[in-house]
């Protein structure tokens, strides 16, 4: 067992095929060499670390530039990734002094006031000061069970496609609702091929990838991105529809292709992992428990520089409030900071008054994107209400219209 700590370094472009190879093997997959090209399009080294034990790979994390949805804006924000340590170096405090560097290293840069994450495991992150920021339903439902409304004469109409055949239609559609959604996350040329790469041995037995899209009275309005996967038994077919996205911009469309998503002919099943909290569908079919909503973690998000962070988002309601940080590994953060805000404009510099309410930097993180209240996280007792009804000020204040979700696993 190595006593002195190993070295943290900056990776090099040629150390991508390599850091694949070590995360595939931590993740218990076979390298996909198609999938490997286009995550290759994306990786930044510069922005990825590597910790070596002599010549051997025993630790990597990395970072992706990319910008978030927030509430009421959006924001540079430290993609976190290909996080991993070797089965022979877990419990040593790698994956601590990766994230301490780079965390510091990010607020170093100051281009980025938070950085987001997808967690292999829930309960890695929150000693980092990461916050539960957006969850998600999973839905698993049985279609026969479940009815739409029956359409209307203005529903438009549907037409199917390859998805790589229509990506200007897709990242059209994805940018025009992603600016009312936080959470989700801008994607390039790059971050598209990402998305829609569809390896044949990552199918687990399905189709290929098809894109249903709606036509509205203005054109192209929305999207559905899906697989089936044939099943049978004795009774007859069985068959399943796998939904990976639906993204529209108008009700109508929403409705006509859910509607096409759970009566395919010959699929008894749907599935569609990524529903956001808030997803209409529950609200459309006539039997909801139906679908069998399972509610867990999406997105986790690191404040990494509390004024710059908390000025960048916008507030439902008007707020002005002093809020004191703690912040065990970025100390700059910790202090009593004045927040004022509303559905415009918002501004964070240092108070020298009492502090309404008090936390750790990890509850900023869960209310970043608008999809928690302080009172709920006051109610765990992570944060403290000092000034008596400062809490349901900044309830509606914090929250937002939409919930957050996130529909892509970097
Ligand atoms: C954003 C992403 O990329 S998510 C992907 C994360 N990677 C994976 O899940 C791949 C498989 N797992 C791994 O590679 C490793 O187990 C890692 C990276 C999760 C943890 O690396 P390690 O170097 O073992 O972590 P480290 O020794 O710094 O642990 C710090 C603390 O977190 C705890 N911890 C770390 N990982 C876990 C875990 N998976 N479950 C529970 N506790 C954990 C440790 O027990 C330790 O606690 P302590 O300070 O109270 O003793």
């Amino acid at each position: 067992m190595t006593t002195t700590p190993l070295p943290i370094e900056t990776a090099r472009a040629e150390d991508f095929d390599e850091m694949g190879r070590f995360l595939n093997f931590l993740f218990h997959h076979s390298l996909e060499p198609e999938a490997h090209e286009t995550e290759r399009a994306i990786f930044e080294p510069e922005r990825a670390l590597v910790v070596r034990d002599g010549a051997e790979l025993v630790g990597t994390a990395a970072a992706f530039t990319r910008e978030l949805g927030i509430p009421g804006s959006a924001v540079p924000a430290a993609h976190v990734s290909m996080v991993g340590v070797a089965p022979t170096h877990r419990r040593r405090g790698l994956l601590t002094a990766l994230m301490r560097r780079q965390l510091r290293e990010i607020h170093e840069a100051r281009r980025e006031p938070v950085a987001v994450l997808w967690a292999s495991e829930g309960r890695i992150y929150p000693r980092f000061g990461y916050g539960l920021a957006a969850q998600r339903l999973q839905i698993t439902g049985d279609t026969n069970e479940l009815r739409l409304p029956p359409p209307t004469a203005d529903e438009g109409r549907l037409r199917l496609d390859r998805p790589a055949a229509r990506r200007a239609d897709l990242a059209r559609v994805y940018d025009q609702v992603r600016a009312g959604r936080p959470g989700w996350s801008a994607r390039d040329d790059r971050w598209w091929r990402y998305v829609l790469v569809d390896p044949e041995a990552q199918r687990g037995g399905a189709t290929e990838r098809r894109v249903v899209l709606h036509e509205g009275p203005d054109g192209i309005d929305g999207y559905g991105l899906f697989r089936t996967k044939a099943d049978w038994d004795g009774a007859g077919p069985k068959s399943l529809t796998s939904v990976d996205e639906v993204v529209t911009s108008s009700a109508a469309g929403y409705r006509a292709i859910w509607r096409m998503l759970l009566s395919i002919d010959l699929t008894r099943q749907v599935s569609f992992l990524r529903a956001a909290v808030d997803e209409p569908l529950l609200r459309l079919v006539d039997e909801p428990r139906r679908l069998g909503p399972r509610l867990v973690d999406a997105l986790w998000v690191r404040v990494v520089d509390v004024p710059a962070a908390l000025a960048a988002r916008r507030y439902a309601t008007d707020i002005d409030m002093v809020v004191e940080v703690t912040d065990s590994l970025l100390p700059e953060n910790t202090g009593r900071w004045r927040l004022q805000g509303g559905p415009k404009t918002a501004s964070c510099v240092p108070a020298t008054g009492p502090a309404d309410l008090a936390c750790d930097v990890s509850c900023l993180g869960e209310l970043f994107l608008g999809g928690a209240t302080p009172t709920a996280l006051a109610d765990t007792g992570r944060l403290r209400e000092l000034r008596p009804g400062a809490l349901a000020t900044a309830d509606p204040a914090v929250t937002w219209h939409r919930a957050p979700s996130a529909l892509e696993i970097f």
